[in-house]
């Protein structure tokens, strides 16, 4: 790439918007020109962010709206603002990376249960691609608009991939997953406050979550098949980090093959000999499996990690954008862990 890609960041002063400006300060062929905030418009990003001040993006001001011209936006946004700025970036040929939910569920009508608003860009469902590179790379290739996917989406999604290539029959799986509190965004709701979070472990939405929708959509984009996922979230308090475990009902005992045959060129996706924990992803882009059958059963058991606001978010809209625009795969996100 001769010159750098232009970026504008929409919510920069969210948790995604954050985590994209450490993971994008030192990309190599991408300049952050402007960063989008409603609430601390005319402060710096130093301001809020001490130590961002050796970096260039300290310079970059915060403003209710972009300040110079870009070539793609990230939106870090809430679904419904998404929804509405998105066909007017793409009217005005940029590039669009959406992290919310707006334009990840190929069937419209299903936004007034799940999202709680009628969907008013129906048009634009179609022509969205889902940003999961390993299902989806080439998909992603040029692609104006990626729907970043949701976090438990991805991780139950790749946990489940390997067993729809191969074409494997069931009618329903069971996608039990707990997040870190970070996933529910920085303005966040009473019961995730300090006080109320801190020593406590609970599930939430559980008759009734967004993601289920999206993880059934995307099976059935991928098998042709109307399979049910009985999906229940959970919180602990942990800042960030992603733990889940899918169960398929299957004879398919051959799994741990599976597994590696599917994965074996992903940088990001490891197949690995224990059950993986958040602290060995935390910070990264990947996604470490640990698939095994259980014989007492009859089911398939896939246990995987991610970090939410990596793989789950905005490392992942990073390695998508590096797809969509030709850029190494890699770029900006090869970073190891903080371990412990
Ligand atoms: N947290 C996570 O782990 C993941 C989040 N996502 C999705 O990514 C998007 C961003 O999430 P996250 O960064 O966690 O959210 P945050 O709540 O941390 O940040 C969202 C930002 O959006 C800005 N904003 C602009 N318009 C509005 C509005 N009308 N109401 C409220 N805020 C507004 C706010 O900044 P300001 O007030 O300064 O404008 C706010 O900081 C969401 O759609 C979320 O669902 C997806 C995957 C994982
Ligand atoms: C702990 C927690 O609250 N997590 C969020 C998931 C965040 C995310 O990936 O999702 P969206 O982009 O689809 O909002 C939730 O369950 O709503």
């Amino acid at each position: 790439m001769e010159q750098a890609l232009r970026v504008c960041i929409y919510g920069a002063t969210g948790y995604t918007g954050i985590e994209l400006l450490r993971i994008l300060a030192h990309h190599h062929y991408v300049r952050i020109v402007s960063a989008v905030s409603r609430t601390y418009a005319g402060k710096h990003i130093s301001d809020l962010l001490p130590y961002f001040s050796n970096s260039y993006l300290s310079k970059v001001p915060l403003s209710e709206e972009p300040q110079e011209d870009f070539d793609l936006a990230f939106l870090c946004l809430p679904h419904e603002t998404s929804l509405e700025l998105t066909p007017t970036l793409l009217e005005k040929g940029k590039s669009v990376i959406d992290l919310s939910g707006a334009y990840r569920i190929s069937r419209g009508e299903l936004y007034p249960e799940f999202y709680g608003f009628e969907h008013t860009h129906k048009e634009l469902l179609n022509f969205a691609v889902y940003g999961l590179p390993e299902i989806f790379r080439n998909s992603i290739k040029g692609a104006r608009l990626v729907a970043n996917p949701g976090c438990y989406p991805t991780v139950a999604l790749l946990s489940l991939y390997p067993f729809l290539r191969e074409g494997v029959d069931f009618d329903s799986i069971i996608v039990d997953a707990i997040s870190g509190v970070s996933g529910a965004g920085r303005k966040t709701t009473q019961h995730f406050h300090y006080p109320e979070m801190e020593q406590n472990i609970m599930a939430y939405s559980v008759q009734k979550h967004r993601h289920t929708p999206e993880m059934e959509d995307v099976i059935k984009r991928l098998s042709r098949r109307d399979i049910k996922v009985r999906f229940t979230p959970k919180v602990v308090p942990a800042s960030r980090g992603m733990l889940s475990t899918v169960y398929i009902p299957t004879q398919e005992k051959r799994i741990r093959d599976l597994f590696y045959e599917t994965y074996k060129e992903e940088k990001f996706v490891k197949v690995v000999q224990e059950p993986p924990m958040t602290k060995h992803v935390i910070g990264t882009n990947m996604c470490l499996i640990y698939p095994y059958y259980d014989e007492r059963t009859d089911t398939a058991v896939v246990i995987s990690a991610i970090d939410n606001l990596g793989k789950g978010a905005s490392s992942q809209a990073v390695q998508n954008m590096n797809i969509m625009m030709g850029i190494d795969e890699s770029a900006g996100i090869e970073n190891l862990p903080l371990f412990p």
